[in-house]
């Protein structure tokens, strides 16, 4: 290591002098890479003088390749998924990747082979994304509700490992999975993006560059808590989105919906548009999926037979796709009265139109559909009816309910966001305030604190239980990359750090490699409170720090039994709560 260099902003001397605990650190004066890279770092012979280390700031992004166009090259004139190319493809082109970051930062033997790093963004910030690639490769229209589910257990096992989750697919059936996501990730905090390309990322002209990176961006730069759909400069709400063109780059379409997004010279956020879940409940994935499902087209002149066959046994939910604003024959009382045998044996038959745009009206009997893509209410169906614990009527007022966004607020009767509220909008304007702005509570300062990252700082619980019930993020990163979760802990605000958890907030990596060293010192100095309140933010008590020695072994050496014996209380009070989720 170059102890020797006079470079202020060099690498090497920056971090030798970084204290390994970060809530000494003026946070002003640098952000410091956990310890566990350092010594890493520490290690590598090829560190150079390099950029300070104020401006590594790095968010994680896990892409999950299923397959798709995106990655298929040429093999007698068929186009087919490749397998185990990507990553290495990707790492010659410096678009996608900083060779010389990665060797400085050690970063592959830290994030492991699979791992690139994006050249370093307009605002400083790099992204750091890691591969997941699925054997087989898949064609989307081979997709089955099985690669759905394994999708949402994948995002959940590794939900707290990164900040953001791009999904490799083939556009086919994109706009499924993508509405199947969204009803399967429950309380969702972090983007989840799906994305792919028309033509392989491998050829000359292609889409699937400008498609991969733009959805990196987004997933490693904003907090937008949903499934969205990333094609063509666009982001879309996953559950509005259907693809309307086989042969365009701008493939996709949210016909009831404007974009969440655009990527044109700025990546613009409509942040009123963005759903959030408002809730105080952690991130689940509800893998279960009803297989009995279907969508019937109605058309003229289709007989009641053909009715009746679709309705059989054992189909428990169908899509049906009316005419118009929800019309169908009233002249087929044939039609209306199979409909009607099969909704009293129990289906649930939601109506949707068969319009691009627009909207189906109430109905007697049919659940309105409302303003659904045939595609969101097939899934919707699929995870509503997987829900072992609903009756009959229960499960039929979720799928009248807006779960996630799937249809327009006010047509399905739930609360408005601000967007949706013409009342709301005439306020804002005879006041003078934007409802842009207003609706993001999750919008940071100039150093990038949020309102929740303040009342984190100040203990105020009744404020944080507010902001997290109107759709603020426990995910948001300040300047120097912390948290409402490590503000909380930093000031020992112990019912906000609850709180926070219970949200699903959670340390970073980093800070988790971090903490053992954190929890000697707290030990050694028989700081109780301190080692309470780490260990509710979810540090491991049994962490060893620096030297090895986890921080019982820290208060042995220290000989102070108190410490020892508390320790103990809190690891067994652990050891049983795990028992029970
Ligand atoms: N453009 C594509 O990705 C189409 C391909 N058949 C798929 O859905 O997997």
């Amino acid at each position: 290591m170059a102890d020797s260099c006079n470079n202020k902003t060099c690498l090497s001397r920056v971090l030798s002098q970084t204290t390994l605990d970060s809530t000494d650190v003026d946070p002003a004066r640098t952000i410091p890479l956990h310890p566990g890279r350092k010594r890493l770092l520490s290690s590598c012979t090829s560190i150079e003088c390099t950029e300070p280390v104020a401006l590594r700031n790095e968010a994680r992004v896990l892409v999950i390749n299923t397959g798709g166009t995106i990655g298929m090259t040429l093999n007698d004139e068929v186009l087919i998924p490749q397998a185990n190319a990507f990553v290495q493809n990707l790492r010659k082109l410096p678009l996608f990747h900083d060779e010389k970051y990665a060797q400085e930062t050690c970063l592959f033997e830290y994030y492991g082979y699979k791992s690139l790093v994006l050249p370093l963004s307009k605002s400083k910030s790099r992204i750091v994304y890691t591969f997941l690639e699925y054997n087989p490769l898949l064609d989307s229209s081979n997709m089955t509700t099985d690669d759905w589910a394994k999708i949402g257990k994948d995002i959940e096992e590794n939900y707290e490992n990164y900040d953001g989750f791009v999904i490799l697919h083939g556009t086919d059936t994109m706009a499924y999975t993508a509405s199947a996501l969204s009803f399967m990730c429950e309380n969702l905090g972090k983007p989840i993006i799906i994305t792919g390309s028309q033509v392989p990322i491998y050829e000359m002209r292609n889409d699937g560059i400008d498609n991969l990176l733009g959805a990196l961006l987004i997933a490693g730069q904003f907090v937008i808590p949903e499934v969205c759909l990333y094609f063509y400069n666009k982001l879309y709400r996953g559950n509005r989105s259907t693809k309307v063109d086989n042969g365009s780059f701008n493939a996709f379409a949210s016909p009831n919906l404007t974009p969440l997004a655009t990527a044109e010279v700025d990546i613009t956020i409509n942040w009123d548009t963005v759903w959030r879940a408002n809730t105080t409940e952690r991130f689940k994935v509800s893998p279960k999926l009803n297989r009995n499902v279907g969508l019937l087209r109605l058309f003229p002149g289709i007989t009641s037979a053909t009715v009746r066959a679709f309705l059989q046994s054992p189909m428990e939910g169908v899509v049906l796709e009316t005419y118009g604003s929800g019309n169908a024959p009233d002249n087929r009382p044939d039609l209306l009265n199979e409909l009607k045998e099969a909704t009293n044996s129990g289906v649930i038959i939601m109506n949707c139109t068969q319009c691009l745009r627009g909207t189906v009206l109430k109905d007697a009997g049919l659940i309105a559909g409302h303003d659904m893509t045939p595609e969101a209410a097939l899934s919707k169906l699929s995870y509503v009816l997987a829900q072992e614990d609903l009756n009959l009527d229960e499960k039929k007022m979720m799928m009248a309910q807006n779960l996630r966004g799937e249809m327009s607020a006010d047509l399905a009767g739930a609360k408005l966001c601000l967007r949706d509220s013409r009342f709301i909008q005439v306020i804002a304007k005879s006041l003078n305030i934007s409802c842009k702005e207003g609706s993001n509570l999750s919008l940071g300062d100039y150093d990038g604190r949020t309102p929740l990252h303040v009342a984190a700082c100040e203990g105020n619980l009744k404020l944080v239980e507010y902001l997290l019930g109107q759709g603020a993020t426990v995910y948001a990163k300040d300047r120097y990359g912390d948290t409402p979760l490590s503000n909380a802990v930093r000031f020992r605000n112990k019912d906000v750090v609850k709180l926070l958890r219970k949200t699903g907030a959670h340390f970073s990596k980093e800070e988790l490699d971090e903490a053992g060293t954190k929890l000697c010192s707290l030990a050694a100095n028989a700081d109780l409170d301190g080692l309470e309140i780490w260990s509710l933010a979810g540090a491991d008590l049994n962490k060893p720090g620096y030297d090895g020695q986890a921080a019982i072994g820290a208060a042995q050496t220290a000989g102070n039994q108190e410490v020892v014996a508390f320790l103990g209380q809190l690891l067994s009070k652990k050891a049983e709560q795990s028992k029970v989720m």
